[in-house]
């Protein structure tokens, strides 16, 4: 992956849990105005606040058991329009050039059912032209139009794919997705608050995570970023906007294994290490369990063997090199790479052991209780309510502003 361009925008896709209330609008916005640098325009696709598509859908359900498709998707659509509007409102006011644009300015053609379309076509021009003179475009998730340009709804939960779908166009580096959870977990965390996040994950193991009804993504937007080869960050929700889960192509680390009792010597030469290597492979009685292994370590190539030399071998073979009993290894285990190996003093064993696992395991298992659902929830079918509910939601704005004005990397 190249660094920044200039010229390709970042792309974010705010989920309808970084919208619980109206504030949460001017959170997300601050924090957007804190990534665009200069040159960086952002895109920035949102989904409806959490809980307003499924109540529009109960709704219109009240009035009609089976809605005919279009009407369906047409009343549910707007619930991410109002959003993306309010957004866009939300960064005017803070002096940023923002625009929110419509399904027909997307370049996301689809067919099929009005409901549940599937993209058939990406086209970048649209919104390259919608970029043209703004620092965000702000787009509704989850519509596209069919070949009769009307719009029409990818499906429910689909905000990720419009959101990958907008960064295959425009060639962006890669998809950021913002959402109640700061990544994808071991298990969902709201079912078990044990379960950790993933730092990266591949593509393959995201597709079945989703495809087996882990919500945290839709299958159609991790599909279509492995076609693209496009890493999606999965992060949580502004003002934190803590980064979690990297899917890419690349396989996620297992484990750390810290060795307690290994052996090692030193080889400053390399000759003498290729000949300890090769007498070490006709001497083994098969009763050694761990092969020995290279590792630079400070400059010079070491031997190590993980679990030590019980048997003494390595001791009668490696006798002419330095024996550093100080040093252990630690191992980082990939799926299916070649592990990483590391020599470190034993006294800092622990230390970096757990420093490696934090790297990948980062330590949030801080999601407890029950999901947030807005209370404005009610916000396009219990109009009454909004004036009151949102007055006060208003006055009692306290949050911080956005913080970490970051580089992507
Ligand atoms: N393995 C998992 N990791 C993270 N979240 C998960 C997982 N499995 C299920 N989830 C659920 O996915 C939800 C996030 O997805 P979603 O509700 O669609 O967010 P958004 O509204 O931001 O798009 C979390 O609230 C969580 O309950
Ligand atoms: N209107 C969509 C919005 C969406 O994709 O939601 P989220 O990103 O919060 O899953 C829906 O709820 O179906």
């Amino acid at each position: 992956m190249g660094g920044p361009s200039p010229e390709r925008p970042a792309v974010f896709k705010f989920g309808g849990a970084c919208f619980l209330d109206l504030p949460d609008y001017r959170t997300v916005a601050r924090y957007i105005a804190g990534r665009l640098d200069g040159s960086r325009r952002v895109v920035a696709v949102v989904s409806a606040m959490s809980g307003t598509t499924g109540a529009l859908q109960n709704a219109q359900r009240e009035l009609h058991a089976d809605p005919p498709p279009e009407l369906a998707a047409s009343l549910l659509l707007t619930a991410d329009t109002v959003s993306s509007l309010l957004l866009a409102t939300a960064l005017c006011e803070l002096g940023v050039r923002a625009r929110a644009i419509d399904a027909h300015q997307q370049g996301l053609h689809a067919t099929g059912s009005p409901e549940r379309a599937k993209v058939v076509r990406i086209d970048p021009a649209p919104l390259w032209s919608a970029l043209a003179g703004c620092e965000v475009v702000v787009v509704p998730g989850g519509q596209a139009v069919d070949r009769g340009s009307r719009p029409v709804m990818l499906g429910r939960n689909s905000s990720d794919l419009s959101a990958v779908a907008a960064a295959v166009a425009l060639g962006a580096d890669r998809c950021e997705i913002f959402s109640d959870v700061p990544g994808v977990y071991t298990a969902d965390p709201y079912l078990l608050p044990e379960a950790r996040v993933l730092s990266s994950l591949g593509y393959g193991a995201a597709l079945r995570m989703t495809r087996a009804g882990a919500k945290v993504l839709h299958p159609l937007a991790v599909e279509l970023a492995e076609r693209h080869a496009l890493p999606i960050l999965c992060r949580s929700r502004p003002p934190i906007a803590k980064r979690g889960t990297l899917i890419s192509g690349s396989t996620a680390p297992v484990a750390i294994v810290a060795d307690q009792r290994t052996d090692v010597w030193a080889f400053p030469d390399v000759s003498e290490l290729e000949h300890v290597q090769e007498r070490l492979a006709k001497e083994e009685d098969g009763d050694q369990v761990n092969e020995p292994v290279v590792v630079d370590y400070e400059g010079t190539r070491h031997l190590a063997i993980a679990g030590g030399d019980p048997r003494g071998i390595a001791h009668r073979v490696c006798v002419a090199a330095p024996h550093r009993p100080e040093l252990r290894l630690i191992t980082t285990v990939h799926g299916d790479h070649e592990p990483e190996r590391h020599l470190v003093p034993e006294s800092q064993l622990a230390e970096e052991t757990r420093r490696r696992h934090a790297r990948h395991y980062p330590d949030v298992n801080d999601h407890r209780g029950a999901k947030p659902r807005s209370p404005l929830s009610g916000i396009l079918t219990d109009p009454a309510n909004i004036t009151a509910a949102g007055g006060a939601l208003l006055i009692n704005d306290q949050r911080p502003t956005a913080e970490e004005p970051e580089k992507t990397t």
